[in-house]
């Protein structure tokens, strides 16, 4: 359940402007990759990119690859939707839906895919990726009760409950923390750390540190000028990044000259 992803040559537009340009990179499966950068390089808009979610914006394009190994997501003929069952997606704020009950909320995706389930098979479901979001513990005893009446960590992790019950092949993840504590932000990373083992997982983040703590690969975006679109300056395994990187401007980022 974790698949390589490969990019190349990625122009992304919001109608005439061009927010991201010429990237290409390779993101390996059962490894966490991590983007860093100044606001508005297009670290959010690339990552939606990946997973066919950028297009339902109205005037937004894509043009370059991205395959999933070795298929074209964006070739003809590819079903979006799919696309997005493989390749899940947690937001920065925790968004269950408020009035479903916590196991309603894990099989939310479920649902919206059509899956035909029984109700052994719902129950093994929701225990299995609560389990998996190292949640089922804290929540066994009140799956029926609704999912916002979890702490806001409890929440990201009933999201992410909820992306990984579809299995998906890769995780994308924007900001997951930056609306938690330091508590559940380390739950969170903890988790993420267990969840490389059988996904492909990509995280943006502004905490330099959040970065070095849980990626094997760090992608640094940056814009030339405001107004001009966000390129990945660099891309090398996370401890070279942080260590030795080989961009001038990948250092004053890292070392907190700008940004
Ligand atoms: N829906 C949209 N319509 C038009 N332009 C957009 C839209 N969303 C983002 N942009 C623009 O695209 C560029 C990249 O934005 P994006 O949110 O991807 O950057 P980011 O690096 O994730 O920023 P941040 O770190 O602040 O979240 C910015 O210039 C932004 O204003």
């Amino acid at each position: 359940m974790a698949k390589r992803i490969d990019v190349s040559g990625l122009n992304i537009f919001y109608g005439s402007f061009k927010a991201v340009e010429d990237v290409s990179m390779t993101i390996e499966p059962r490894s966490v990759t991590a983007f860093i950068g100044p606001s508005g390089c297009g670290k959010s808009t690339f990552l939606r990119a990946l997973n066919r979610m950028h297009e339902v914006l109205p005037g937004a394009r894509v043009e370059g690859k991205v395959a999933m190994d070795g298929q074209d997501l964006y070739g003809s003929g590819v079903d979006p939707v799919q696309v997005r069952r493989e390749i899940g997606m947690v937001f920065q704020r925790p968004n269950p839906f408020p009035t479903m009950s916590i196991a309603e909320n894990v099989l939310a995706g479920m649902r919206l895919n059509n899956k035909r389930m029984n109700k052994k098979a719902a129950t093994e479901i929701v225990e299995r990726s609560l389990r998996g979001a190292n949640l089922w513990n804290e929540v066994k005893d009140r799956l029926e009760r609704p999912g916002s009446g979890l702490s806001g960590g409890q929440q990201q992790r009933l999201c992410i409950a909820r992306a990984i019950a579809v299995e998906p092949q890769v995780l994308l993840m924007d900001e997951p923390c930056s609306a938690l504590d330091p508590i559940s932000t380390l739950a969170i990373e903890d988790l993420i750390a267990e969840l490389k083992e059988q996904y492909t997982i990509v995280i943006v983040t502004h905490n330099m540190q959040q970065a070095a703590r849980v990626s094997d690969a760090t992608g640094f975006f940056n814009l030339a000028a405001q107004g001009k679109p966000g390129r990945l300056i660099e891309m090398d395994s996370t401890q070279k990044i942080f260590s030795n990187p080989s961009e001038k401007s990948t250092e004053d980022y890292i070392t907190g000259r700008f940004g």
